[in-house]
């Protein structure tokens, strides 16, 4: 199977076996072998020898480029909203709006490259101050598999922009999606070299990311893993380091007049996409008594009313499945180990299929847990801790080591204030869902979430460094010469 593209040519891969399956049914999509250290090696050397000429392409003959990659995506979005929904099991509505960030990331990167990193230049003295920004030359894209097109293309579309080539190592769970987005990229006639796609999963990416010939890694996936490649990369100042990494992200509910208005947005927070959203939140602060009592009520009430079956059903589900059979089963021993730490579920999550990887929404009182484990769960399991008063209740949210998102829902616009003022994190939202983070505007976290290299608007950043200079046409004396220097 041909399922590698290196050097402008598909070809097999020579590593490990991998197998794509449908979550739920458990059929195969994909299968082929991994990039071995030599297929690695030869994507690096193919990307070395096209960087110049594509760092020396006009802007325009870029954007060109990118903009026949938009046509293809948008031409054949109904395969790609297919690919993505089979492979990670999200509804098809859901599968066709990550194709549309896919087609927006274009246009909003072109945007950004020119108001972050584009050309300036004045007057200074006698000359022109001059500042434009050059690519980094070579560099790895690792993709997670929750957003299989969207997320790896917010760094291949402004890295590519910028003029770097582009080594693409998708997440091993979705290589068919990674696939069909590469042919669009072949289509919209990038030149050989610029871009390659190397499937693979642990043992590929570890080669990519300790090769010598790159010049820097934008990496979008777990904090452990992230953290693993920090480490590595400890001691290497000359090459750049993205990381977009999890969170364990608290939404804070204060006594709000719309309490349904309130159930809807912890839906929408904590129970899109099975939860499998880094900026789900992953803790519901709710205030002790009655009021609490009866906003609890009603959400586990429309929680367990929430739609669940396969990417392509109709009427269409609100919640697909989560990725594997192994992510299931690992979801419901968390599931387990709270309950058995003290945890007291308030709905219980449930895998009703048995070999299909579907989840319904579970929701666990945690409060009387000790030592809660500041951890991500990835899936549709939601932990709720109730609080006395609101100071108690901004200290619980900051009680992680992750920053990536922290929501308010409250009337009280001093009490936003006073959340924003003392909240730790990289999107701070009020009265509106964690997730859904906009493409026009800088996302990264800080903590353990991230290594304050926001990338979404903010991309385009760490795609190029900037060039100060001063020039002249022609070179003359000054009109003053400087002390104790005689001609
Ligand atoms: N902050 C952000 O922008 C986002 C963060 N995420 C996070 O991603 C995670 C889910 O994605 P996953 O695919 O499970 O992440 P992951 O960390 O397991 O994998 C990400 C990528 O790294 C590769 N990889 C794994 N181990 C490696 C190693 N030792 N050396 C080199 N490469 C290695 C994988 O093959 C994959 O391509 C969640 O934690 C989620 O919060 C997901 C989307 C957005
Ligand atoms: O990168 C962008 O263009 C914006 C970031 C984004 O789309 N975030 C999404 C998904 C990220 C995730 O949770 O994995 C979101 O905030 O829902």
């Amino acid at each position: 199977m041909n399922t590698h593209y290196i050097a402008g040519q598909w070809q097999p891969g020579q590593g490990e076996s991998l197998q794509s399956l449908d979550p739920v049914s458990q059929a195969v999509l994909w299968q082929g072998q991994g990039a071995t250290a030599a297929q690695v090696d030869a994507a690096v050397a193919a990307a070395r020898g096209a960087f110049s000429l594509w760092a020396a392409h006009s802007l325009d003959g870029r954007i060109a480029v990118l903009e026949r990659f938009a046509a293809c995506l948008k031409s054949r979005a109904d395969e790609v909203a297919r690919a993505i929904g089979e492979e990670t099991g999200k509804p098809l509505w859901e599968a066709a709006t990550e194709v549309n960030s896919m087609v927006g990331k274009v246009a909003i990167s072109i945007q950004s490259y020119r108001e972050r990193t584009g050309e300036k230049s004045g007057p200074l003295g006698d000359a022109t101050a001059v500042l434009r920004h050059k690519p980094h030359g070579v560099v790895a894209v690792f993709g997670p598999y929750n957003f299989p097109g969207h997320l790896p293309n917010g760094h291949i579309v402004p890295a590519l922009l910028a003029g770097n080539c582009v080594l693409f190592k998708p997440s091993e769970l979705t290589p068919k999606v990674a696939e069909l987005t590469v042919k669009c990229w072949i289509e919209a006639g990038l030149p050989e070299g610029v871009l390659s796609l190397l499937q693979g999963g642990r043992e590929t990416g570890v080669a990519l990311a300790g090769h010598p010939g790159i010049d820097g890694l934008f990496f979008t996936g777990s904090s452990r893993t992230g953290n693993l490649l920090h480490t590595q990369f400890a001691g290497r100042p000359d090459k750049i380091l993205a990381l977009e990494m999890g969170g364990n992200n608290p939404l804070i509910v204060d006594q709000v007049a719309d309490v349904d208005a309130a159930v809807y947005t912890i839906v929408q927070s904590a129970f899109i996409s099975a939860g499998q959203r880094c900026t789900c939140a992953r803790r519901l602060l709710v205030p002790q008594g009655e009021w609490g009592d009866a906003l609890l009520a009603r959400l586990v009430q429309v929680a367990g009313q929430i739609k669940v079956g396969r990417f392509d059903e109709q009427p269409a589900p609100f919640m697909g499945s989560v990725i594997s059979l192994q992510a299931a089963a690992q979801l419901m021993q968390a599931q387990q180990d709270l309950l058995a730490g003290g945890a007291t579920a308030l709905l219980a999550m449930t895998q009703p299929q048995e070999g299909a990887a579907l989840l319904t929404p579970g929701i666990l009182d945690v409060t009387a847990v000790n030592d809660r484990p500041d951890e991500e769960f990835f899936g549709p399991l939601l932990q709720v801790i109730r609080y006395d008063n609101f100071e108690a209740a901004i200290a619980e949210a900051n009680a992680t080591a992750y920053g990536l998102a922290a929501g308010l829902l409250s009337d009280s616009r001093a009490r936003f204030e006073q959340f924003w003022l003392h909240s730790r994190a990289g999107i701070v939202n009020w009265n509106k869902q964690l997730t859904g983070a906009a493409s026009t505007a800088p996302f990264g976290g800080i903590g353990a979430s991230g290594n304050h290299r926001a990338s979404a608007y903010y991309a385009a950043d760490y795609c190029a460094y900037p060039v100060a200079g001063l020039e002249s046409e022609s070179l003359a004396l000054p009109a003053t010469l400087t002390p104790g220097v005689t001609l």
